[in-house]
């Protein structure tokens, strides 16, 4: 049976050590501050953004909530980051995704400053990862990567497979598991022999969105095995991207779906704001 990789467990370790950092900042009269931007009524969007808001809490990081009407106007949003931008007291603004129709969302993550921000979705913190020098790192792929470190898997030489391409997971968490010498391949909807792809994985991470794609028997013997997905199905329960129960009879380690990656998002969010705060100070005194 594989070993579980606890997300609660780490994710509650790194919150202590961020909290500990946002009290000595506190000593330094600095107070890390998060503008977390919600617009529209998506029930998943809205349950992120209050457990965003009272993580902040529970770590003493102000948080400044926007609440915004479905119909906002591109116009409007854009206008509010430009406001968040020069505010002295956030040190990092998140727009929460998806954004309804009428919103470019490109446009809007291009408005964010990128000195702000915390998703590290905006080009340049794009192409600061791709060049290897990243500033913020996207939220969700970072949580891998500490997962995995956390859990003493060295990816130099390894055989890492991706599934899904997007540019919040698939994407970076491929890059920065290239940065740690891993041979990467990503795989997407269109890969033909998906199976025999993740056969052969030391490390399979799957983000593609659709409930327990990834069968078990593809795992091979001793992988590593981490499940991005948060899908909800039926009413209320959650499933992953891979089929648990039988991966787990195969793999090493393996991250559960809920209780995985999903509070290591939140986490890294937190971790990049106090950083952001920190590099704030620093350039203030310069
Ligand atoms: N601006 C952003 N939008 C979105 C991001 C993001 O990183 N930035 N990621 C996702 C949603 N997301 C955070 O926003 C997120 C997803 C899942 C979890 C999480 O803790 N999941 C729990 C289960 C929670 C539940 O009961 O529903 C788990 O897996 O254990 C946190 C944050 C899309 N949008």
């Amino acid at each position: 049976m594989a070993q579980i990789i606890d997300g609660k467990a780490i994710a509650a370790k790194i919150r202590g050590e961020i909290a500990n950092d946002v009290k000595i900042l506190a000593g330094q009269g600095i107070q890390p501050g998060l503008a977390v931007v919600l617009v529209g009524e998506d029930p998943a969007s809205k349950v992120y953004v209050s457990m965003k808001e009272k993580a902040c809490q529970d770590v003493g990081i102000f948080s400044d909530e926007h609440k915004l009407p479905a119909e906002t106007s591109e116009t409007d949003l854009l206008a509010l980051i430009d406001k968040l931008n020069r505010d002295p007291r956030i040190h990092g603004i998140l727009v929460q995704l998806p954004l309804p129709k009428q919103i470019d969302t490109e446009k809007v993550l291009e408005a964010i400053s990128p000195t702000k921000d915390v998703d590290g979705f905006h080009p340049y913190n794009v192409g600061r990862l791709v060049v290897g020098k990243p500033l913020f790192q996207p939220c969700t792929p970072y949580g891998v990567m500490i997962m995995l470190k956390e859990t003493g898997v060295d990816l130099k030489g390894k055989d890492v497979v991706v599934v899904g391409r997007s540019n919040i997971v698939g994407k970076p968490v491929a890059l920065m598991c290239l940065q740690q010498h891993a041979t990467v391949t990503i795989c997407h909807s269109r890969t033909r022999d998906l199976a025999a792809k993740v056969g052969q994985a030391d490390v399979v991470i799957a983000a593609v969105g659709v409930p327990e794609m990834i069968k078990g028997e593809w795992v091979k013997p001793g992988a590593v095995v981490i499940d991005v997905g948060v899908n909800r199905v039926g009413d209320r329960k959650l499933v992953g991207d891979v089929e648990y129960a039988a991966a787990s009879e195969r793999a090493a380690a393996i991250t559960p779906v809920p209780g995985g990656v999903g509070p290591m998002t939140i986490t890294m969010l937190l971790y990049n704001t106090v950083e952001s705060a920190k590099r704030q100070a620093i350039g203030n005194r310069q």
